[in-house]
């Protein structure tokens, strides 16, 4: 798929609170101005890849990017469900992504949980291909290792 892998790094920000509360799946939210700088043709729905928060480790990933028609959102969204427990939140850290494979278009459902049953089989089937060689080098790509003492806003 056209623009992949796509690199990406910016602060997490709030959303609706729907993630947790309602789906039991949290996402981190990107900002609209780190939504803005996707290549406009980059093609809406649910991807994988890999993630880091600040210099933490680097987990598989899944992303929504669209507009959630299930809830009808009207600005555009980049979400990211790490596929990890994490002990607290972590609004205002660095999010780093690679993404490196594309699963389907986002759809609207009948149901909150044939939402949240499609999303899980994302979940899984994330963790599948990640495993696969091609995919999984994109864990150790040098993107997610800053050079000890440079934070990401040095040049
Ligand atoms: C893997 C994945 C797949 C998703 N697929 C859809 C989808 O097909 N349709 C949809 O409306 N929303 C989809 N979503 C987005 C959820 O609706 C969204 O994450 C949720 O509303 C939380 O939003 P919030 O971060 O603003 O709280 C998906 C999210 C993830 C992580
Ligand atoms: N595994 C995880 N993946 C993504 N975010 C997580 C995870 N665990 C905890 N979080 C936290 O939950 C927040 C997202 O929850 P969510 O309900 O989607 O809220 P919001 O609508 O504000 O994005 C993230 O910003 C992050 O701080
Ligand atoms: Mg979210």
């Amino acid at each position: 798929m056209r623009h992949l892998p796509y690199f990406c790094r910016g602060e997490v920000v709030k959303g609706f609170g729907r993630g947790s509360k309602e789906l039991g799946i949290p996402t981190a939210n990107f900002s609209e101005q780190v939504v803005e700088s996707f290549p406009p043709d980059i093609s809406t729905g649910i991807y994988y890849g890999w993630a880091c928060v600040g210099n933490g480790d680097v987990h598989k990933m899944v992303l929504s990017i669209g507009w959630n028609p299930f809830y009808k959102n009207t600005k555009k969204s980049v979400e990211t469900h790490i596929i990890h427990t994490f002990k607290e939140d972590f609004y205002g850290e660095i999010l780093s992504i690679v993404i490196t494979g594309y699963i389907r278009p986002e759809k609207n459902f009948d149901s909150l949980d044939a939402l949240i049953s499609a999303i899980q089989e994302d979940i899984e089937e994330a963790k599948r291909q990640l495993d696969l060689p091609e995919h999984r080098k994109l864990k150790e790509d040098n993107f997610f290792h800053l050079p000890e003492g440079k934070t990401v806003n040095d040049n």
